[in-house]
C-alpha cells in the first residue's frame, strides 16, 4: 500500500485527489491537510461516510505521525516550496501539482532530491492531452518556428501564465531556441496587449469564469496557420496522470520536471 497525504486537500484539486486516491487500488489516504475546517472529518467535505481522515493544519505532525509514503501538493505559490522542503527532509515523496515555482526553485529542489536519493515530481499539468499537445506544440515547431500560446483559465488562478504554458514555452524553445516574432518598432499602445514574451514566444492569459483549464499553440507559417488545442473541462482529467504519478515516484530516486519524461519514455 502507497500510503498517501494530500496538502490543500479542501481545494478544488485537492479535494478531486482525495477521492481519486481513496478509488485507487493500492493506495491509503491516511492524512489531508489544509488550512480550513481544522480537526473536521473530510468525509463530510467529500460527501464519504466512514472515512477516518481529519483535517490537519500541521504538515510537519503529519508526516511523523503518520509517514506517509508520498505527498501530493495542491496549495499555492509560496506555500509549496515549505512544503516540498519538509518532505525531502522527511523523506517522503513529493508529487507536486502546485504551479508558480521559479526554474530557480525547481532546480534547488532538484539538487536536494538527487543529494537525498528521495524520488520527487513537479508536475505543472497531469492531464495526458495537456502533454501530448506540448510533444505535438514542440514537434511542430520545427517546422514552424513562429509560436503565439493562449492560456484560458477561470478567474481563482493565481498565477499567470499557467505552468503549463511554461512548460509548453520550455519545450518548444528547446527546439527552436530564442527566436524574435513580430517587428521589432511594434507600436504597444495599451501595455501587456501582446502578452509575456518568453525567449521570443508571446503568451496571452485569459481569466475568465466558467472555464476550467485550456490551452491554444498557434504556430504560424507562409499562408497558413496550425492550432493545437488541449481542454480539460472537469478536474477529473487530471486524475489518471496524478495516480501514476505517485506510482512513479516510489520507484524514482531524483526529482522529475514533468510527467512527460516518464510518459513518452
Ligand atoms: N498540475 C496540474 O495538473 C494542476 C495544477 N493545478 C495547480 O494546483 C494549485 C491548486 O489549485 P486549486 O485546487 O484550483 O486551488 P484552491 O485554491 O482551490 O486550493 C488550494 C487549497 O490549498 C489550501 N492551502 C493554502 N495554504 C495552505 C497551507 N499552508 N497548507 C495546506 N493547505 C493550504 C487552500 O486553503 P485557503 O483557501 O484557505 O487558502 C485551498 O484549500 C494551483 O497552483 C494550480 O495552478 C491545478 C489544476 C491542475
Ligand atoms: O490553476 C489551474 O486550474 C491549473 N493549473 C495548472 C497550470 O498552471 O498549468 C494546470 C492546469 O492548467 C489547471
Amino acid at each position: 500500500m502507497i500510503k498517501v497525504v494530500v496538502a490543500g486537500a479542501l481545494g478544488r484539486m485537492g479535494q478531486e485527489s482525495c477521492k481519486a486516491v481513496l478509488k485507487a487500488e493500492g493506495m491509503e489516504l491516511v492524512g489531508a491537510v489544509d488550512t480550513r475546517e481544522i480537526g473536521s472529518p473530510l468525509g463530510i467535505h467529500l460527501g464519504i461516510a466512514d472515512l477516518d481522515v481529519t483535517i490537519s493544519d500541521n504538515l510537519e505532525k503529519t508526516f511523523q505521525e503518520l509517514k506517509p509514503d508520498v505527498v501530493i501538493d495542491f496549495t499555492r505559490p509560496g506555500v509549496v516550496q515549505g512544503n516540498i522542503e519538509l518532505a525531502l527532509t522527511y523523506g517522503v515523496r513529493p508529487v507536486v501539482g502546485t504551479t508558480g515555482m521559479s526554474s530557480t526553485e525547481i532546480q534547488h529542489f532538484q539538487e536536494i532530491a538527487a543529494g537525498k536519493q528521495t524520488g520527487a515530481l513537479i508536475v505543472p499539468n497531469f492531464a495526458i492531452g495537456a502533454l501530448l499537445m506540448i510533444k505535438f506544440a514542440a514537434e511542430a515547431a520545427k517546422y514552424f518556428p513562429h509560436v503565439e500560446i493562449i492560456e484560458l483559465h477561470h478567474d481563482q488562478k493565481m498565477d499567470a501564465p499557467s505552468g503549463t504554458a511554461i512548460k509548453t514555452a520550455e519545450a518548444i524553445t528547446a527546439v527552436r531556441g530564442n527566436m524574435a516574432q513580430g517587428m521589432p518598432s511594434e507600436l504597444e499602445k495599451i501595455e501587456g496587449s501582446r502578452g509575456g514574451n518568453y525567449e521570443g514566444m508571446r503568451i496571452h492569459s485569459v481569466r475568465l469564469p466558467g472555464f476550467v483549464a485550456h490551452q491554444e499553440v498557434i504556430l504560424g507559417g507562409i499562408g497558413q496557420t496550425l492550432t493545437i488545442r488541449h481542454d480539460s473541462i472537469s478536474r477529473e482529467s487530471f486524475m489518471p496522470g496524478l495516480l501514476l504519478a505517485v506510482r512513479k515516484v516510489m520507484s524514482l530516486q531524483h526529482l522529475v520536471y514533468g510527467l512527460e519524461n516518464l510518459l513518452f519514455e
